[in-house]
């Protein structure tokens, strides 16, 4: 295969992983749903370019993190289906950076939201 077809299938590699994690994992649906909520409210409140680039990066974050999380889980289920402390430590770790990323998220976003929900009323 040449160069140019290497990189198009690595891409195309990638976006397989990002829909299977998508159609597979309840908590991965849920982050899309907050982030498109989030993003219709930004264009609803209009938030100025250093709000939104705010948001962008913490919404990025929650959705890198539980790609990695899930990748995790793959990895360690394919290691071992039996009850192991370190698999336990491994999926309770990547679950633990999902949850700090969300929880800074909804403080980010309450930050934001907030103001603009105050001066509406
Ligand atoms: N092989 C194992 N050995 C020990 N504990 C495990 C093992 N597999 C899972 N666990 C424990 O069960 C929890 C749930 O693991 P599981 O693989 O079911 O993820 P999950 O809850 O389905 O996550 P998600 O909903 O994001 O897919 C883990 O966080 C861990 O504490």
């Amino acid at each position: 295969m040449s160069k140019p077809n290497m990189k198009w299938k690595r891409f195309l590699d990638a976006w397989t992983g990002i829909v299977v994690a998508v159609k597979e994992e309840a908590h991965m649906k849920i982050h899309l749903l907050a982030a498109f909520i989030v993003v219709l409210l930004a264009y609803i409140f209009r938030l100025s370019v250093q709000e939104w680039l705010v948001l962008l990066v913490v919404i990025a974050l929650v959705i890198s993190l539980e790609l990695m999380n899930t990748a995790v889980e793959r990895a360690v289920d394919l290691v071992t289906k039996e009850f192991h402390p370190l698999a336990k430590a491994a999926k309770d770790i990547a679950a633990g950076a999902v949850l700090v990323a969300a929880v800074v998220a909804g403080i980010v976003g309450a930050i934001i939201f907030l103001p603009h929900i105050v001066n509406k009323w």
